[in-house]
């Protein structure tokens, strides 16, 4: 029997909790939702699963319900500043893969930054997927409950769906996110977000995950939204992301490289008591 060791972090109010494979595997995935609920667990917006028995580390992304994502903006930044902390990596860059991609992480500024190259923006559908007509879905009419939104599909490795509006209103995101997170066009489920565009440097977002539900920030909604409003003519190459969490700060090079650099901060460390799960079947 491992130790339930789990270290748990934040980055602009997205937490997870980090743990070692060897911990994870005692785990099914019905325990991993129950440790990530807020009032019967441990509470996290997701898992990150430590896997370091081979050549250059890799993590795993599991939502609160128990899904597995392909990437994670702020899981990455804070998947690299736990791989400091454990003083597997300095401040020289490194590479970590995921389910969506091999990226690059430099962690600076003592801990407290994390620099990720995220990888290409995809304006495919397929990419996603999204089943929907045409080879790019660029600030497209789509009808969800009635309303018609402008939306442009992106792929950062994991799948966004990003609505352009006038005027950010979370409501509309707690509102219309889980439905559009679930529409038939996305088999595999999206994550949301709605952005409006500040100035040609800074665009606001309020975020829905697929398989989290809202959150205060998102690393890879930051880099899906600001490629969408490059893509679409709205934005420059070096655009501040504002969210309810906080500021990210989002550079593109060549052709829709993503370059993401923001905070994480350590909280705690903490041992799970088996009898969370006492009353789980
Ligand atoms: N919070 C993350 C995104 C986590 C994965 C997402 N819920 C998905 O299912 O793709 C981020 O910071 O990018």
């Amino acid at each position: 029997m491992h130790s339930s060791l789990f270290h748990r972090y934040h980055g602009l109010g997205n937490d997870y909790l980090v743990c070692h494979q060897s911990v994870a595997a005692q785990f099914s995935l019905a325990q991993i939702s129950r440790i990530c609920d807020r009032n019967y667990g441990i509470g996290s917006d997701g898992l990150l699963i430590d896997i370091d028995d081979e050549d250059v580390p890799r993590v795993r992304i599991i939502n609160p319900d128990g899904s597995e994502a392909e990437k994670s903006g702020n899981g990455l930044r804070i998947y690299a500043r736990y791989l400091f902390d454990t003083k597997r990596v300095g401040h020289a860059p490194f590479l970590v893969n995921t389910l969506g991609g091999q990226v690059s992480c430099e962690v600076t500024e003592g801990a407290h930054q994390v620099i990720v190259d995220m990888g290409q923006a995809k304006f495919s559908p397929s990419a996603l997927p999204a089943h929907v007509d045409g080879e790019q879905m660029l600030d497209q009419p789509l009808v969800v409950a009635g309303h018609s939104l402008n939306v442009t599909l992106v792929s950062m490795g994991n799948p966004h769906c990003v609505v352009r509006v006038e005027k950010l209103d979370l409501q509309w995101v707690h509102q219309l996110g889980p439905l559009i997170e679930t529409l038939a066009i996305f088999p595999k489920r999206t994550n949301v977000q709605f952005v409006e565009v500040i100035d040609r440097e800074n665009i606001n977002i309020g975020i829905w995950e697929r398989g989290a539900g809202y959150t205060l920030a998102s690393g890879s909604s930051s880099c899906a939204a600001a490629s969408a409003m490059r893509k679409l003519g709205l934005v420059d190459d070096s655009v501040t992301v504002t969210m309810p969490g906080g500021q990210l700060a989002i550079s593109f090079s060549g052709d829709f490289m993503v370059n993401m650099r923001g905070p994480v901060q350590k909280i705690a460390e903490i041992t799970l008591d088996a009898d969370c799960f006492y009353d789980l079947k």
